[in-house]
């Protein structure tokens, strides 16, 4: 397992802000977004803070199980579907949320449920930008996000002692 080279460690207070900057971006879009699907796991907070500040009160679950470590991506398995109400229309007026796009696998198979339905992911990563309608932050591909609901708190390396990131 190769680890990436960098690392971008995310409080929870900088993913506050950057979910709420994702909300300020759909707002302006002048949507009335009917319902959000939000992909599980990692898209579970993002969308209570965006449900929150756009006022969308339908949220639904599509919930997907990937199995990669840092360098590769495994199989994807579909645990729970989109219900047939959302579907119905091909996803007009659904916003999609995750907390972050990569290689762009994950996002690509919700699309396909949604073919009509918008996009939105806090941070992107250049593979998996094509499959973005909206995001806040780019961080390179060789780069790791660390979620705070992953974290705790850590000794750290001085970076002269030869940590990288
Ligand atoms: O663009 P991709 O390469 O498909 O990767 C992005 C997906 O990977 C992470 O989820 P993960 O599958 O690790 O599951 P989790 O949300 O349950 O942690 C992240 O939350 C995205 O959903
Ligand atoms: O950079 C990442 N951070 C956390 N989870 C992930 N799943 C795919 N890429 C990432
Ligand atoms: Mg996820």
């Amino acid at each position: 397992m190769s680890l990436p080279e960098k690392a971008f460690p995310v409080s929870w207070d900088q993913f506050h802000r950057d979910a709420r900057a994702l909300a300020w971006r759909l707002a302006d879009q002048g949507v009335e977004w009917k319902a959000i699907v939000c992909i599980t796991r990692g898209g579970l907070v993002p969308a209570a803070i965006i449900s929150r500040e756009l006022n969308i009160r339908m949220i639904e679950t599509v919930c997907v199980a990937s199995y990669h470590d840092y360098s590769s991506q495994g199989q994807m398995e579909v645990i729970k579907a989109i219900s047939e109400e959302i579907r119905a229309d091909g996803g007009e007026r659904v916003l999609i949320v995750d907390d972050l796009t990569d290689t762009g696998k994950t996002a690509a198979i919700v699309r396909a449920m949604l073919p009509k339905a918008h996009f939105a992911a806090v941070y992107a990563k250049p593979k998996g930008r094509p499959q973005v309608d909206t995001f806040v932050t780019e961080v390179s591909q060789d780069t790791w996000i660390y979620f705070p609901w992953d974290m705790g708190f850590t000794y750290q390396e001085p970076i002269a002692k030869g940590s990288r990131g």
